[in-house]
């Protein structure tokens, strides 16, 4: 019945203006999926490959679709993704491209849900899954690699980590961006926004943890219930492998040092959750930071772990990190970010599942949060692109999809 019929490949917009790809299955039976590949500005050195849209789209249909249709079956993800491996013959997807990858990946499982009349989270996560839905971590204001002249770490999140349901959670994250625009409106910075929809204000650091502080504490009054801080350090954006310092504008830190300055952070604002604290190399430092303060805060490797089983595992040998981000076109299908979802589980890490800073509508990673049953999601807080998957969520939690 979910016998792939055919595959289609095209080059549509994503949310910075840049070219993606987006994929069309349909099933023998007249199922039907439709996904597109988001894109990263702030990507790990290790993670899979993308490729120009248009060789990327070239390549599939070459090596990649005439394995798929008449040969695999859409409800068998498994298969789909192993055929997609097969038909790249390297660790990377550097001959199909990882952004066609995860576009066939993510369109074969819609086309499988579409079969089955489920919706994606059922069929990907199955009956058994646990009824838990993701605290959504609401990026609202940032810099980095996300917008110029703005804040030296990449990301200030609001993170409602008492709010009683996932509704209730996106709304406070939207009233701490609209507080902070607030705030930077009485002080009179002019602010644009990043790629993400982040306030992006030409403000230093210390300001931006007043300011996150100030609204998140504001917002968390009103709604009753507690709102975390937390951080997207981006650290190897920061990093500085020649001279060995982080710099954060004239101010220079030693990785030492940049540990030190992170553990104080943590104490210092409570943090929630930290993200990339130190660069994708420094295991010892993640393990170090991990030891003094993972027992208070959400330790998590993006840059550090690429969705890799087997940096990840590596990291769980190590004692780096307590959880970690989860991008599927950072590896290139489900199945390979299911199994780092399972690998931290069953570690006792937890999973993040995480958009990229370039999007489109796709609301894909709504459905694996929840069939997943990971604690966090982070895919931002307003904009048309972050948006779809919020009110993905909260209809799912609604049980209207
Ligand atoms: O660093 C990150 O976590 C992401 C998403 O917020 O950014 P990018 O997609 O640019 O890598
Ligand atoms: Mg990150």
């Amino acid at each position: 019945m979910t016998l792939i019929r055919s595959v289609s490949l095209r080059r549509v917009l994503d949310s910075r203006g840049n070219s993606t790809v987006e994929a069309d299955v349909l099933t023998e039976s007249g199922g039907f999926g439709r996904a597109a590949a988001p894109s990263g500005a702030s990507t790990g050195e290790y993670e899979a490959i993308e490729l120009p849209t248009g060789e990327a789209i070239a390549a599939a249909r070459q090596h990649a679709v005439p394995r798929l249709i008449g040969e695999v079956h859409a409800g068998n993800q498994r298969d789909v993704d192993a055929a997609l491996h097969a038909a790249d013959g390297t660790d990377d997807f550097s001959e199909i491209g990882a952004n066609s990858a995860v576009a066939i990946s993510m369109a074969a499982a819609k086309a499988g849900a579409d079969v089955l009349g489920a919706p994606l989270y059922q069929h990907l996560g199955g009956t058994f899954r646990g009824d838990n839905f993701p605290i959504p971590l609401g990026n609202v204001v940032g810099g980095g690699e996300h917008a110029k002249e703005a804040t030296h770490i990449q990301e200030f999140l609001a993170a409602p980590v008492g709010a009683p349901s996932v509704s209730e959670a996106v709304f406070a994250n939207a009233a701490v961006h609209d507080r902070i625009g607030a705030l930077l409106d009485e002080r009179g910075i002019a602010a644009g926004k990043g790629d993400e929809g982040a306030w992006a204000p030409p403000i230093d650091d210390a300001t931006a943890f007043e300011l996150v502080a100030e609204a998140t504490d504001d917002v968390a009054d009103d709604v009753g219930f507690d709102i975390g801080i937390g951080l997207d350090v981006a650290a190897s954006e920061l990093y500085d492998a020649d001279d060995e310092v982080y710099r954060y504008g004239d101010v220079e830190r030693t990785p030492a040092e940049q540990v030190d300055y992170i553990a104080d952070l943590v104490s210092e604002y409570d943090l929630a959750y930290v993200e990339d604290p130190v660069e994708e190399n420094d295991f010892d430092g993640f393990a170090d930071l991990t030891a003094r303060v993972g027992d208070r805060t959400v330790l998590c490797g993006d840059d550090l772990f690429v969705t890799n089983v087997d940096r990840l595992q590596r990291g769980i040998d190590e004692g780096a990190g307590n959880a970690i981000l989860v991008k599927p076109n950072q590896i290139g299908t489900l199945s390979d970010a299911v199994d780092a979802v399972e690998l931290a589980t069953r570690n006792g890490l937890q999973a993040v599942v995480s958009h990229r800073s370039g999007e489109t509508e796709d609301a894909t990673i709504a459905h694996l949060a929840v069939a997943t049953d990971a604690p966090f999601i982070k895919t931002g807080t307003v904009g048309g692109e972050r948006t779809a998957k919020l009110n993905e969520l909260i209809r799912i939690a609604e049980d209207a999809v």
